[in-house]
């Protein structure tokens, strides 16, 4: 009786394996991963019709759809490239979906079957800042700066959460605008963390996704690569320079001094004119004051020297006021102007007015990250 038992229990599968036609790999943590079919996602999205394509990043594209149990849901179909096999995907997508916070986007679950390689998230009805916030079609939405200060604290508890909390701590390595998405009573949610490792590192890749972040950019990670918890800290306080002044951190059509937002806010905060960026439709003495303290954290995040930047923390109890600013330690934060006066110091005078479709190298790169500052300029261009 004892051995019937024994084969019994080795015929049925396991709570943590995952079975698929000959596949079966056990994976711990995978029973609470939503595994779906390809046909479910395909009746959700009416068989991925682009009436229902809400969206296309460098990871591959990305549809609303209803599932049968009426969810509604952001399903994003991975590139070609971004194949890896099912242990190996399902391994990684099992300690992402296991991770939890009001200010990350949720991953339910995905699909693995044959080529397939599809993520199912919660649908956020708002979109994302980069096209609510600093898109050129101006949303309905009214950004008071209750509003921006709430999505700051937000964004910056989410990132703090995925570095200090999470088990296994996360980097980001893409905080922006566009990866911030907004639910329908605007809380922030972070999208696309645990991502990087569901893609092989693969230059073309590579390429098109930093093309839109090159503003975002530490001076680390664009020189050499280096991407750790404070690469992401760098991100954020450009992010958070762009809630309070609107503007996105790149424009090109402006004149040089004020062409990168970074670079605008260090030189009005030498000569204490630091509310001139301040969004206009901020308004009230009380706020304006609070949106300049935002702004000096911004400075403090993208400190040149990355041991002087603060921790995600640090951050939070700062904008929320259990922590004062120590503008002491705010010195010279890493410019985008320096690193064009690295590749070329003739270009980066008042007079340049040249298209910034140039192709950058830096000689301390390793040849991919090469690749990919090289696409960055023409992407600021053809962004604005
Ligand atoms: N969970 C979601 N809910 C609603 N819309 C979403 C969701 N996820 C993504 N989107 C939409 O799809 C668009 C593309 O998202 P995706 O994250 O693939 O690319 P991206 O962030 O724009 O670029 P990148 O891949 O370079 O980070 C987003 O800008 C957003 O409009």
């Amino acid at each position: 009786m004892t051995c019937f038992c024994h084969i019994f229990k080795r015929g049925k599968k396991r709570r943590n394996q995952f079975v698929q036609g000959d596949e079966v790999a056990d994976i711990s943590g995978i029973e609470n991963t939503r595994i779906y079919t390809y046909n479910e996602l395909s009746i959700a999205t009416e068989d991925f019709s682009p009436r229902n394509k809400i969206g296309e990043g460098g990871f591959g594209s990305v549809y609303m759809g209803k599932l049968a149990d009426g969810n509604k849901v952001a399903i994003k179909v991975l590139s070609s490239e971004s194949r890896q096999g099912v242990k190996e995907f399902l391994t990684e997508l099992t300690v992402i979906s296991s991770i939890v916070h009001d200010n990350l986007v949720k991953l339910y679950g995905c699909c693995v079957e044959a080529n397939n390689r599809i993520l199912v998230y919660g649908y956020l009805e708002n979109n994302s800042l980069a096209q609510t916030l600093l898109g050129k079609n101006a949303s309905n939405i009214q950004f008071s700066w209750k509003t921006r200060a709430k999505i700051s604290i937000g964004v910056a508890r989410g990132l703090a959460f995925l570095h200090e909390e999470a088990e296994p701590h996360i980097v980001h390595r893409d905080i922006k605008a566009s990866n911030i998405l907004l639910d329908k009573d605007l809380t922030p949610k972070i999208s696309d963390f645990g991502l990087a490792k569901l893609v092989p590192a693969n230059v073309t890749h590579v390429s098109t996704r930093v093309a839109g972040t090159m503003g975002y950019l530490a001076p680390e990670y664009a020189v050499r690569g280096q991407v750790t918890w404070k690469s992401d800290v760098y991100s954020f306080g450009v992010l958070l320079l762009e809630i309070v002044s609107g503007r996105c951190n790149t424009n090109t059509r402006l004149p040089f001094a004020e062409r990168f937002l970074l670079d605008r806010v260090w030189s009005l905060y030498e000569v204490c004119e630091l509310r001139e960026i301040v969004d206009m439709s901020i308004t009230d003495d009380m706020e304006i004051e609070e949106a300049c303290k935002f702004l000096k954290v911004g400075l403090l995040c993208t400190q040149d020297v990355s041991n002087l930047r603060p921790t995600m923390s640090t951050v939070v109890h700062m904008l929320t006021g259990e922590k004062d600013v120590d503008i002491q330690k705010i010195t010279k934060p890493g410019l985008i102007s320096d690193l064009m006066n690295f590749r070329n110091p003739k270009k980066t005078d008042e007079t340049n007015t040249s298209s910034s479709s140039e192709m950058a190298t830096f000689p301390a790169m390793s040849s991919e990250t090469t690749t990919y500052i090289s696409f960055t300029f023409t992407a600021i261009s053809e962004r604005d």
